[in-house]
């Protein structure tokens, strides 16, 4: 039955579908003429209106009914106008389109179409209502040009800016500068405070580049923290480097940021080009050279890109390809530097080094390498082998009866590896893998690192010492040397930095500060262990005051695992101290002369 019914309604379609008499819509007309999205308006050649919709009464403003349209008709210039257009120009295609705006009969304002089909004497105006369409095209517009947290344009308009004002100065012969400037520490803020905080401090220091740039200077975001100012028609260097100390100084001015203050430094690298030589792409590379120049050297600063950049910028990235190949090919290794007990002279501990031994260039420290071991997120990976094979160094020696129980084994951790969220785990996963207990491993932090983001560094350092493992406060006196904040701080040992050691007993001030430090760190139930130990007379002063451990060249330098093993079976207490003195006078002859 139900099937019957529909093949009945699909023959009626059908037939209905092949047939192009119009009379079975006519009955339909008024419905349709009124329910349609579209305003509908009929007229003759002369205005005279004959038929309005109600959708083209609403989009058009008119409120009257048919008989007084043609008074309104005449009131309404731009329709008036749109229709005379299309009489003058347009009469003969068929259909016709023009596009205006005009206020709706709620005064608001719409931008709308008006097509026109012609049929003898009269003319159907179908006026349709294009608002939304073109809101949502200049939104497209918008983001496509414009970056949507600070509204600062944005990259691609940032390419196509610098390309005008290239142009424009090669015309005018002028000189141009770019600036690109990066927040430093910006992820830091975005990670510990969160993202709301950090895009509300993108917004306001958009609004304080501005405000340190003229009016037809362009400031852009090129993406996260980064930002570019391309100045036109400058004189020379003077005139970008007074932009530069502008925005060093506006965005030094602190932040208040949901009733926090916060305080940002930004880097700034720049470029300035004569028009005639200058092409984007170059300056773009400039500038960014000069900007990751200043990041190197401590950052909070502007630098001017200069040749010589580039070819430390070409060494950087060879030796970036260098250390993925060292990585792959086992090129690094670990040398180790025993640690001594100031009374006893026993060998309490092993600080692990990393090194380098590069195939061409032979043996190179890490203070060559680390930098961008952590710039690139290598640092990772290495991080995690140096951890793990210092650890099972240290008890292959132990079990083959090589090194008395208690001997530690000392680690350095990089910036990245604390503030990774993943540095329990991989210690954890070490300590497990290698048997090792964790109580004699240590893990050296420096204070700069724990500046990067205190809280979450203490965190971090707090659940390391659940664990069982003990943390080493490095290179101590050279950072931020706040003897306060070491109370705060969930560590065992504090490392005094060789520079205040290399002097001893000598230089004065040096001893005053390591006389300090011992004092304070004791007080706090502090270990101490004195880095850069080269002399005995340094050795004697540190015993007399009471520093508990010491590291140098007096008792060796770094050595690799099995040279270290020779050394240390061959030698004990005193005899390994005198026999390191020879040692030291082989890797420092001249230390003879000034002893
Ligand atoms: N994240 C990691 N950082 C590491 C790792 N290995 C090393 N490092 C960091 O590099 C810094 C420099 O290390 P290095 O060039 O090996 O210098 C160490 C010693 O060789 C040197 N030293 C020791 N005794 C003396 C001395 O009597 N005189 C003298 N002029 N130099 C001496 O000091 C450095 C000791 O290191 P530290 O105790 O850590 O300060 C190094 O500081 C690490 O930060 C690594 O695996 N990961």
């Amino acid at each position: 039955m139900t099937e019957s019914l529909y093949s009945t309604a699909d023959a009626a379609a059908t037939s209905l579908a092949h047939t192009s008499d119009l009379n079975y819509v006519t009955p339909f007309l008024p419905y349709l003429l009124t329910a349609t999205d579209d305003g509908i308006v009929v007229i003759n050649i002369k205005g005279e209106i004959f038929f309005v919709n109600y959708r083209a009464k609403t989009l058009l403003g008119w409120r009257a009914d048919c008989q007084l349209i043609q008074s309104y008709w005449s009131k309404l210039p731009q329709t008036q106008e749109a229709f005379s257009t299309f009489v003058l120009h347009y009469a003969h295609q068929s259909p016709a389109q023009y596009e205006l705006t005009v206020d709706d009969s709620e005064g608001r304002e719409r931008v709308i179409s008006l097509q026109f089909a012609q049929q003898e004497m009269f003319f159907l105006v179908m006026v349709k209502d294009l608002t939304e369409q073109k809101q949502s095209a200049e939104l497209l517009y918008d983001l496509s040009q414009f970056d949507c947290l600070t509204r600062l344009a944005n990259r691609s308009t940032f390419q196509e800016c610098l390309h005008k004002a290239v142009v424009r100065g090669q015309h005018w012969q002028r000189k141009l500068a770019l600036l690109l400037i990066d927040l430093d520490r910006f992820k830091n803020i975005n990670d510990t405070l969160g993202h709301s905080i950090g895009d509300e401090l993108l917004q306001q220091v958009a609004v304080r580049l501005q405000q340190c740039v003229r009016r037809g200077d362009t400031v852009a975001r090129l993406g996260g923290d980064e930002f570019a100012v391309i100045l036109e028609n400058i004189y020379d260097q003077n005139d970008a480097a007074l932009v530069a100390d502008k925005i060093i100084s506006g965005l030094g001015q602190p932040f208040e940021l949901q009733g926090r203050q916060l305080f940002v430094s930004a880097s700034i690298g720049i470029t300035v080009m004569d028009s005639l030589h200058a092409d984007t792409e170059t300056m773009i590379k400039q500038a960014d050279i000069a900007m990751y120049r200043v990041k190197d050297q401590g950052k909070n600063h502007y630098q001017f890109y200069d040749s010589n950049m580039s070819a430390l910028a070409e060494y950087r990235i060879h030796l970036e390809t260098s250390l993925y190949r060292a990585l792959h090919e086992h090129q690094l290794l670990l040398h180790y530097q025993p640690q001594v007990d100031v009374q006893t002279g026993d060998i309490i501990g092993l600080e692990a080094l990393i090194r380098w031994q590069h195939p061409q260039e032979g043996i190179i420290g890490p203070n060559t390498f680390i930098p961008l071991l952590e710039e690139t997120g290598l640092i990772m990976p290495v991080g995690e082998w140096a951890l793990y094979s210092a650890c099972a160094q240290r008890q292959q020696w132990y079990q083959q009866r090589n090194l008395p129980p208690y001997t530690s084994i000392s680690v350095n951790l990089s910036v990245r590896q604390l503030l990774s969220g993943n540095i329990v785990h991989t210690v954890k996963k070490v300590l497990s893998v290698t048997g090792l207990a964790p109580q004699l491993l240590d893990l050296e932090i420096t204070e700069s690192m724990l500046m990067e983001d205190i809280k979450f560094a203490i965190q971090e350092l707090g659940h390391l010492k659940k664990l069982g493992v003990s943390i080493s406060m490095d290179d101590f006196g050279t950072g931020y040397s706040s003897l306060s904040y070491l109370k705060k701080l969930p560590i065992d040992t504090v490392k005094i930095d060789r520079s205040f050691i290399e002097d001893l007993p000598n230089d004065v001030d040096a001893a005053s500060i390591v006389r300090a430090i011992i004092g304070l760190a004791h007080s706090l139930g502090l270990n101490v262990i004195a880095e850069g130990v080269e002399n005995e007379r340094a050795l004697a002063f540190l015993k007399s005051l009471g520093c508990d451990y010491c590291q140098g060249y007096l008792f060796s330098p770094p050595l690799v695992a099995d040279e270290l093993l020779i050394k240390f079976n061959k030698l004990k207490h005193q005899a390994f101290i005198e026999s390191s003195l020879s040692t030291f006078h082989h890797y420092h002859p001249t230390f003879l002369q000034h002893s």
